[in-house]
C-alpha cells in the first residue's frame, strides 16, 4: 500500500493563463506554475491583489481550465477529461472555501453542511453525525439549527468551512479561511484544520495575508510576476 504522507494529492505543472489575449489589454496572470502538494500537507499561498490567486485555486479546483500545463488530482491527469468526469473529480475531492460563502439562505447550518453529501450520493447516515462533529470542532455546533441569516458573518464563514469538509476531500482550496474570524476564533479554525491535515491526509492550500497563520504551515509560496516563489 502506498504511503499516504507521500501520496501527491494534487500537482500543478507548466500552468499558464493569459487573459485578453492578443488585444491590448492582455494579461499573463500565470506564467508557468509548477506546484507539488502531497497528502497531509498545508501550503500557504501569499499574493498581492490582483496577483493570480483566484485565477490559479479555480485552475487548481477544476473550476476553469489553463491555456497550457497539466492539472493531476490524487494521481490522475483531468486536463481531457469531459465535463461530466471533470465535475465528479472535482465533487469528491476537493472543497473550497470561499471569501463569500454562499450558504443556502433556507436551510439550516447543519443541513449546509450535510447538502453536499447529498447532491454527491455520498450521503449516509454518518453524515449527519460528521457535520456535527466539524461544526463542533470549529465552536458551532450550539447554532446547527440556525439558518444562515441568524448566524454573524465568522459564524457563516465557519459553517461554509465544515461544508468544504464534510465530503472528505482530498484536497482543500481556501481563500482567506479565517478572514472575518476574531484571533481566538481564527485560531480555532486553523487549529481544526490543522489537525484534519495531520490525521486524514488531507491536502491544503491556503490563500492567506495573515503571515503568522502563513508560518505556521509546512511550506509559504509567494505568487509573484506569474510564477510561485518559496518563502
Ligand atoms: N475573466 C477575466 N477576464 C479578464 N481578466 C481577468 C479575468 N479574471 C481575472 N482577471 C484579471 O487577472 C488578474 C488576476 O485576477 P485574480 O482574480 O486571479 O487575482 P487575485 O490575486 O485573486 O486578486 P484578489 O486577491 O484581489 O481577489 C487581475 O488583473 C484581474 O483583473
Amino acid at each position: 500500500m502506498s504511503d499516504p504522507a507521500t501520496e501527491i494529492a494534487l500537482q500543478l505543472t507548466g500552468i499558464e493563463k493569459v487573459y485578453n489575449r492578443d488585444t491590448p489589454g492582455e494579461i499573463r496572470v500565470l506564467r508557468g506554475i509548477d506546484l507539488t502538494l502531497s497528502a497531509g500537507e498545508a501550503v500557504a499561498l501569499v499574493a498581492p491583489s490582483g496577483a493570480g490567486k483566484s485565477t490559479l485555486l479555480h485552475i487548481a479546483g477544476l473550476l476553469d481550465q489553463p491555456d497550457t500545463g497539466e492539472v493531476r488530482i490524487g494521481g490522475e491527469a483531468v486536463q481531457h477529461l469531459n465535463d461530466a468526469r471533470r465535475t465528479a473529480i472535482r465533487r469528491a475531492d476537493v472543497g473550497f472555501v470561499y471569501q463569500f460563502h454562499h450558504l443556502l439562505p433556507e436551510f439550516t447550518a447543519l443541513e449546509n453542511v450535510v447538502l453536499p453529501q447529498l447532491a454527491n450520493g455520498t450521503a449516509s447516515s454518518s453524515a449527519r453525525g460528521r457535520a456535527l462533529s466539524l461544526l463542533d470542532s470549529v465552536g458551532i455546533k450550539p447554532r446547527a439549527d440556525h439558518r444562515p441569516a441568524a448566524l454573524s458573518g465568522g459564524e457563516q464563514q465557519r459553517v461554509a468551512f465544515c461544508r468544504a469538509l464534510a465530503n472528505r476531500p482530498r484536497v482543500l482550496l481556501a481563500d482567506e479561511p479565517t478572514g472575518n474570524l476574531d484571533p481566538d476564533t481564527s485560531d480555532r479554525v486553523f487549529g481544526a484544520l490543522m489537525d484534519l491535515v495531520r490525521q486524514t491526509g488531507l491536502a491544503a492550500l491556503v490563500a492567506t495575508h495573515n503571515m503568522e497563520l502563513a508560518a505556521r504551515m509546512d511550506r509559504v509560496l509567494r505568487l509573484e510576476n506569474g510564477q510561485l516563489v518559496s518563502g
